[in-house]
């Protein structure tokens, strides 16, 4: 097909450039002259062909100059490994070998969390790990974020960034918006942060990747959902289908499948897009009761239009590939959950390991400011079932044993260290309430009961808050009341966050009253203490269906 069309690609500028060398020594010779040095960067992600090139270039010459690390090695897939750059001193006896420990970009605290990922490695890559010393002022600790879903961490995220942007004199950050950067796994995760990023009217721009709206097939599976929306189906028997399903039907065409594609590359990332649509069209008919598929195709329209932007000089969003070699003042890794970090398809441990490295590429991206963040559910109001991804466990404060409560290796915000005003044992008084995080004045109810803003970083203990949810369904079941009655969500992720440890501490958070206090006070305090309940349905004795296990069960389990 490409020789009908009369193009070649990038592989065939290499494949037709190393057949020239080879086959024409006249030429081979004229390069050669022409070319007497040669430097090298990103050295581990070369694949054969490249060194075969290169090896054509040099001839018998070895004026060459290679520099890489084989820990960012993030292109295997495509046939690149570190071995040419491992192997080299096997290769060149006579090269000076020079180990760049000096990290002259990040501050101690960003090298801290880099080394510490790196200490959890494996594989050969490893092995030749460095340890880097940063050689910059301390700067803030790398900031870990929990969200109870994706769109309030695109939205924290945003809100962050406007922080950061915002001029110094006005209590901002002071961060042109082109030294910041949100960095995601895949590029279909853009389009919530794109979305975002208009509403809060921060200008972005995307590396590596079109706009998603712009994405072509995306614009393709745009007009045949208008389509389909004007009544011009394929299939009527899908007219009184909800929307979700409509849109499922119509993107089937295009490509679309339950289930992902095997394997990453071009296919893969088609159907990230189709399936981000597929979401997108869920949450919209979740969120829009009674609406049509026209109301869908205007929304799209809408989000097109806000995204539309003229690029300017702003926020980068890339893919954590797309990022190589790059550096920010302020550096946005999200979306770290079990399941796109690593990807779901990283299956042996060799995959893994990459996974592990293209995430320590990402952190090293970071000069000053780095905020790692993910989302306990998708959509708002869905399970709290993810997890954040395995390679930050023993990093991120709370992340060693269930219940532990120390926080992890250094790197990170010790739970409530960032609050202003929140610390010591003083009773809050009554009067304005201020976000834990950025001390915002707060007038949302529910915000006031998170004492926080709803996008502000959490320090969420989401093991624990799994706990208090199981606890809670059990309780209601036992009431025979809505989960609500027992505790808010809100409350919960109150509690989860702040993991009081006596109950004054645990009537401080708002929604924990003294009829609660007395009545689960008790359990609640156990199970942040890491301590185990025992069901409360095994517990005979407390005739009172609508009062307090007393105490007892619990405070007789704490020897757990
Ligand atoms: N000797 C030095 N003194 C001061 N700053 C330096 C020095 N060397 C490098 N830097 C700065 O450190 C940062 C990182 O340098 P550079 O981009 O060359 O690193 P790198 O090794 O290529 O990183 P990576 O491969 O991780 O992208 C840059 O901002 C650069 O200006």
């Amino acid at each position: 097909m490409k020789r009908d069309r009369g193009v070649i690609d990038f592989e065939d500028v290499l494949l037709l450039t190393v057949g020239v060398l080879q086959e024409r020594p006249d030429i081979a010779d004229q390069v050669r002259r022409q070319y007497q040095h040669f430097v090298v960067d990103e050295y581990q992600d070369v694949s054969p062909l490249q060194q075969r090139l290169l090896d054509l270039w040099l001839g018998e010459r070895d004026s060459l100059c290679v520099v890489g690390d084989a820990s960012q090695t993030i292109y295997s897939f495509t046939g690149a490994t570190p071995d040419h750059l491992l192997n080299f001193r096997t290769r060149h006896p006579r090269a000076t070998v020079v180990k760049l420990i000096r990290d002259y970009r990040s501050t101690p605290q960003v090298v801290h969390l880099a080394n510490g990922l790196l200490s959890q490695a494996r594989g050969r890559a490893a092995e030749h790990r460095l340890e880097l010393v940063s050689q910059r002022e301390a700067g803030p600790d790398p900031v870990y974020a929990a969200y109870a879903d994706e769109p309030a961490e695109a939205e924290g995220t945003a809100r962050r960034i406007r922080e950061l942007i915002t001029p110094v004199e006005q209590g901002g950050g002071g961060i042109p918006a082109s030294q910041i950067a949100v960095l995601y796994r895949v590029n279909a995760q853009s389009e919530l942060y794109e979305q975002a990023l208009a509403d809060a009217q921060v200008p972005y721009q995307l590396r590596g990747a079109e706009r998603f709206f712009e994405r072509p097939e995306v614009r393709e599976a745009g007009l045949l959902l208008r389509g389909a929306a004007r009544g011009g189906s394929a299939d009527p028997a899908l007219a009184d289908a909800d929307i979700p399903s409509q849109v499922r039907a119509v993107l089937t065409t295009r490509g679309w499948t339950p289930e992902p594609p095997a394997g990453s590359g071009a296919v893969r990332d088609r159907w990230e897009s189709l399936a981000a649509l597929v979401r997108l069209a869920e949450d919209f008919a979740a969120s829009r009761p009674g609406a049509t598929l026209s109301d869908l195709v205007a929304e799209l329209d809408e989000r097109a239009a806000a995204q539309h932007a003229p690029t300017v000089e702003g926020v980068t969003l890339a893919s954590l590939h797309a990022a190589k070699g790059l550096e920010w003042d302020a550096v946005f890794l999200v979306g770290l959950t079990e399941g796109m970090m690593p990807i779901t398809y990283a299956k042996t441990e060799q995959q893994i390991e990459e996974e592990r490295r293209l995430l320590y590429v990402g952190v090293t991206r970071a000069r000053r400011h780095l905020t790692l963040s993910w989302a306990l559910s998708r959509a708002p109001g869905g399970r709290a079932s993810r997890r954040p991804t395995r390679f930050l466990n023993g990093l991120r404060p709370g992340s060693q044993a269930i219940g532990a409560r120390t926080p992890g290796g250094g790197g990170g915000i010790e739970r409530g260290a960032a609050a202003p005003g929140g610390g010591g044992g003083v009773r809050r008084r009554r009067g304005p309430v201020h976000c834990r995080v950025c001390g915002r004045a707060l007038t949302d109810a529910g915000e006031m009961k998170l004492m926080r803003c709803e996008g502000c970083p959490s320090e969420l203990d989401e093991a624990l808050y799994e706990r208090l949810r199981d606890w809670r369904a059990e309780q209601a079941g036992l009431l025979g009341q809505p989960a609500y009655c027992v505790f808010t969500d809100k409350t919960l992720l109150a509690i989860a966050e702040a993991v009081p440890g006596t109950e004054p501490e645990l009537a401080r958070i708002s929604g924990v009253g003294r009829r609660k206090l007395d009545r689960f006070g008790a359990d609640v305090l156990a199970l942040c203490a890491g301590r185990e309940l025992p069901s409360a349905l095994d517990d005979e004795g407390d005739g009172d269906a609508g009062g307090s296990h007393s105490g007892d069960p619990w405070q007789n389990s704490t020897e757990k």
